[in-house]
């Protein structure tokens, strides 16, 4: 059995990787943190998420700065469902000992450290450790999440749009003239738990933000290789994300062009699925799925792809799962699927 760790356990993804750490036939949690001073030190996990309140008593420990070395010593995974900036304090105490770091923050998503401050609003200063880290997009980069002692698992929206453009730039299908623009919606889960005003019931209504500045944008763009219009928006429902893509192909790609690109690359991947429609939210909340459809208009040349997930599991616990399964060799959806 594989012993792992889990760091933010109390929020909306780390929940939800308990959940999966606790029904995988192969990995048992050893203990579950939240910080130091958290209102929810050494009460009950399933107190805490009462959605998980048949799960074995476990208390959330709260997390000693100095001690985060000697976990990851006495573990073979440490997963990080924590803020950007405590990822990032923390992991020269956690990088290159005995367990492998999955973190589910944007710490060390962005390989270029300049780009990392203008969006995130602080330095990476682990210019070392952001070498070491490869990007847990499971489906595309297996290889290199299989000898990761960091895995940099991505965001929600970058899963959701380079699921549905990689297949296209990888096979040089796209107009690289012509930006992709992304329109994808939220729902407010991935704003995470803590209170706050915009994410309060009240407040909530279909909108746009974080225009032309979403720090998503420069994630998809690195992974992409294509610069892309990606505009985010909270919906008024608690879980998943529609994404919505409009692009071109180049001028003579048939629809029939498309579609292979697509069955090409995704046929073995147990975890995507090439719906016959355009995907509905509904559909993957609560799995670890990826839907993906599209039509392409061979006139105009434009291709419209829709691709929708749980924000919460391919957005971000399932695919980290999905990646540690990778580290220890073991089949990429166990623990996920029944
Ligand atoms: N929600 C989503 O859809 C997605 C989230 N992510 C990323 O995953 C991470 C977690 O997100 P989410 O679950 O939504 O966030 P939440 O706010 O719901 O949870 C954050 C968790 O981190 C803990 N925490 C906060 N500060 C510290 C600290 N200094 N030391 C230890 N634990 C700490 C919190 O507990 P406490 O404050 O009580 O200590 C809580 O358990 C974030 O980086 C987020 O960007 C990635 C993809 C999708
Ligand atoms: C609805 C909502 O607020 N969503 C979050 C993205 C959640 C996510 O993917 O998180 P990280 O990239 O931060 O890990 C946001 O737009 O900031």
């Amino acid at each position: 059995m594989f012993k792992v760790s889990i760091i933010g356990a109390s929020g909306y993804a780390g929940a939800q990787l308990t959940a999966l750490v606790h029904q995988h036939p192969a990995m048992q949690i050893a203990d579950l943190y939240v910080s130091a001073d958290s209102a929810d030190a050494h009460k009950l996990f399933s107190a805490v998420s009462g959605q998980y309140a048949h799960l074995a008593a476990r208390p959330l420990t709260p997390l000693v700065l100095n001690e985060c070395a000697k976990v990851a010593e006495s573990v073979d995974a440490v997963f990080l469902c924590t803020p950007h900036e405590f990822s990032h304090d923390v992991m020269p105490q956690l990088i290159n000992k005995r367990a492998k770091i999955f973190d589910l923050s944007g710490a060390f998503r962005l390989p270029d450290l300049d780009t990392f401050a203008a969006f995130y609003g602080f330095a990476n200063q682990h210019a070392s450790i952001q070498q070491q880290a490869v990007y847990g997009l499971a489906e595309w980069f297996a290889d290199d999440i299989a000898n990761a002692s960091l895995v940099a698992v991505p965001g929600c929206y970058p899963t959701a749009s380079l699921t549905g453009l990689l297949p296209l730039q990888r096979t040089g299908l796209l107009d690289t003239t012509f930006r992709p623009v992304i329109n994808a919606v939220s729902g407010v889960t991935g704003a995470g738990r803590k209170a706050s005003l915009t994410t309060s019931f009240c407040e909530v209504s279909l909108q746009a933000y974080g225009v032309l500045s979403h720090r998503h944008t420069p994630e998809i763009e690195s992974y992409l290789d294509q610069q892309v219009i990606f505009t985010p928006h909270l919906g008024n429902f608690k879980r998943g994300i529609l994404a919505t893509i409009t692009a071109k192909v180049k001028p003579g790609v048939t629809a029939n062009d498309v579609e292979q690109a697509f069955i090409q690359h995704y046929h073995h991947q147990p975890l995507v699925r090439l719906t016959s429609a355009f995907p509905k939210v509904d559909d993957v909340v609560n799995t670890p799925f990826v839907d993906v459809h599209w039509q392409v208009d061979e006139q105009s040349h434009y291709v419209v792809i829709g691709c929708a997930i749980d924000n919460l599991l391919k957005g971000a616990a399932s695919q980290a799962m999905q990646c540690a399964n990778l580290a220890f060799n073991l089949p990429p959806t166990q623990g996920l699927l029944p």
